[in-house]
């Protein structure tokens, strides 16, 4: 039976963009297919991820499934976690909402910059098993990993995380001194990652300031990876090169980090954006905006 129009978001939480469907009333599944050509930036509406709330089967707030722009599903995505929250505490007027993942319940609240959302990320996991990794390390603070040649890798002894999503970390003096668009993908599929990872470059270039680069599994080079950022952060005070609150800052801006010593959770605080209101036509795949975002009003209002 043909779908009719549907309509979607399109927003983003630092340039990391997405489309968002409202699926609670009306169930929307897509193929992996069809997500892979909604996702291309050249002939579909383009996004990293492809979010679509449901029904929360635990009975909280929402449910949010997360699909890569290559129609891989996966566990977790934070950036997208702090657009949903945002639209829920909008739509509820509370403060705080809970949002259900495949990764967990996770919380998401106002946060204390104007127009910025916390999200409660949860505990990092960090044996070997929970990354998870193909072998068995004992320290997973630097695993035994390297590529180019032996006795001069280009990069080497990467930090692994799992925040929702398995995160590799390679620290160096320059995060634009390397292609990650070449090494990236050597990286997310070696056979060290049976899942795969998500492959950070950073520096701390200050006291708890950290410049990241972020080549993400299932998509390519982003503009910000908010568990990326949390695993950064996770992985730098484990390691004692950061204390537990710090900044990421990532091409798309800054992502504000604390690992709470209280319970170990993993807050995250930045911002979110719609870009636009739009409809499709899931026959044909065409579509239209049908109503314009923050940036958009924000510029009516001062016109
Ligand atoms: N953009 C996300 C991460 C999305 C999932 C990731 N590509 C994976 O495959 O794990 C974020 O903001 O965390």
């Amino acid at each position: 039976m043909a779908q009719a129009r549907r309509p979607f978001l399109k927003m983003n939480g630092l340039g990391n963009d997405f489309v968002v469907w409202d699926a609670r009333d009306q169930p929307l599944r897509l193929t992996p297919e069809v997500i892979a050509k909604l996702g291309d930036r050249a002939s579909g509406i383009g996004f990293d991820q492809m979010i679509t709330v449901e029904r929360s089967p635990a009975g909280v707030d929402a449910f949010m499934r997360i699909h890569n722009c290559d129609g891989s599903q996966v566990d977790a995505c934070g950036n997208a976690t702090r657009c949903i929250g945002r639209l829920l505490i909008e739509e509820t007027s509370r403060h705080v909402v809970t949002i259900e993942t495949n990764a967990g319940l996770l919380h998401a609240s106002v946060g204390t910059a104007r127009g910025s959302i916390t999200v409660d990320m949860g505990k990092p996991r960090l044996r070997w098993d929970q990354i998870p990794l193909g072998e068995e390390f004992a320290d997973t603070r630097a695993i035994e990993l390297q590529i180019g040649p032996i006795d001069d890798p280009i990069l080497h002894t990467p930090a692994t995380v799992n925040m929702g999503n398995p995160h590799g970390i390679f620290w160096v003096k320059d995060i634009e001194a390397y292609d990650l668009s070449k090494v990236g993908p050597l990286l997310e599929h070696h056979p060290v990652f049976p899942e795969g990872a998500n492959i950070s470059l950073a520096h701390i270039f200050a006291p708890d300031e950290i410049r990241v680069k972020v080549w993400e599994r299932g998509v390519g080079l982003t503009e910000a990876c908010g568990t990326a950022a949390c695993a950064v952060a996770v992985a730098a005070a484990r390691d004692k090169k950061a204390g537990r609150k710090s900044t990421i800052h990532l091409p798309g801006g800054p992502l504000h980090i604390e690992w709470r010593v209280s319970d170990d959770h993993v807050l995250m605080t930045g911002p979110t954006e719609v870009e636009f209101e739009g409809e499709i036509d899931l026959e044909t795949l065409e579509w239209v905006r049908t109503a314009p975002g923050d940036a958009d009003l924000a510029a009516e209002a001062f016109a």
